[in-house]
Formats: C-alpha cells, structure tokens, sequence
C-alpha cells in the first residue's frame, strides 16, 4: 500500500525494549507476581489487562475534554503500556503494530474504506 512501505527497525525502540521486558513477566517465563505490576496483572487471567485498557481509554478521553496536554500524554502512556501488556499476553509484538501502520502509511481511511465497500 505504502509506496516504499519497507518495514521499520524499531528494534531500538523504547517499546521495544519494553516488550522484552514485559516477555520475562509471563508466568511461563517466571514472572512474579509479588515483585512485579505485570507479572501481577498476568497472574489475574487474560480479562485484568483488558479491563486496564478500558479504565486507561477512559481516562484518556476525559483527560482531552478537559484539555490538560500533560495528563493527556501520562494517560496515553498508561493506554499504550497496556496495549503492550495485552500484545505479550497473546504472543504478539509492537513491531508488527508498527509494520501494520507502516503498511497503512498514504493511504487516506476513505480510499481504505471506498475500497474495502467495492470489494466487500
Ligand atoms: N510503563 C510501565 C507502566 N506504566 C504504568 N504502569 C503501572 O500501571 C498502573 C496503572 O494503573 P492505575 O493508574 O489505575 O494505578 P493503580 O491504582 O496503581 O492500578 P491498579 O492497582 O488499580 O491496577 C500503575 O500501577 C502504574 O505504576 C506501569 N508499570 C510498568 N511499566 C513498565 O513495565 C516494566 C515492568 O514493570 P514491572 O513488571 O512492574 O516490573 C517497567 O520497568 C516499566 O518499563
């Protein structure tokens, strides 16, 4: 889609490393629950981060109502962070986030949409 939509290296990426770390918090990897929010967030089942992402979506949103630049950006980081938690729950990575949005890169969402109506 992208005309030169070579995927990133974001290898070095803070979300990257991140994503790393989050991997050792899996219970299979000897995540523990009582030294780490993650590995805590893991032990509760699959629903706890998803419900963190909901509780952080919401807080966003009120955060942008009320216009407050700095709580908008503290917020948005507590949203993406559980995004990253909900990706390494199930086996996924940010890179191939990032490799989806390269993939998007030019491409308006109503030409996306337009096309997606054609070609149903
Ligand atoms: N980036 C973050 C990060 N952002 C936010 N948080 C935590 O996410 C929680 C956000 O929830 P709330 O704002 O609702 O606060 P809360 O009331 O304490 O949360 P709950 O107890 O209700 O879940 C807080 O406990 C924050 O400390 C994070 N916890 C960890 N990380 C990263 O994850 C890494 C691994 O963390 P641990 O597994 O805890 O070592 C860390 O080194 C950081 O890089």
């Amino acid at each position: 889609m992208n005309k030169d939509n070579a995927t990133p290296d974001v290898s070095e990426w803070v979300i990257s490393r991140i994503a790393d770390l989050l991997e050792t918090r899996l219970p299979s990897r000897g995540g523990d629950p009582a030294v780490s929010y993650v590995a805590k967030l893991f032990s509760k089942g699959p629903d706890a981060a998803l419900k963190k992402i909901g509780e952080e979506a919401t807080e966003l949103v009120m955060a942008a109502k009320d216009g407050q630049p700095e709580r908008i950006v503290s917020e948005m980081a507590d949203l993406w962070f559980h995004c990253l938690v909900v990706l390494t729950e199930n086996g996924l990575r940010p890179e191939q986030v990032v490799a989806e949005l390269a993939r998007r890169e030019g491409v308006s969402g109503l030409q996306e949409k337009a096309s997606r109506l054609k070609n149903p």
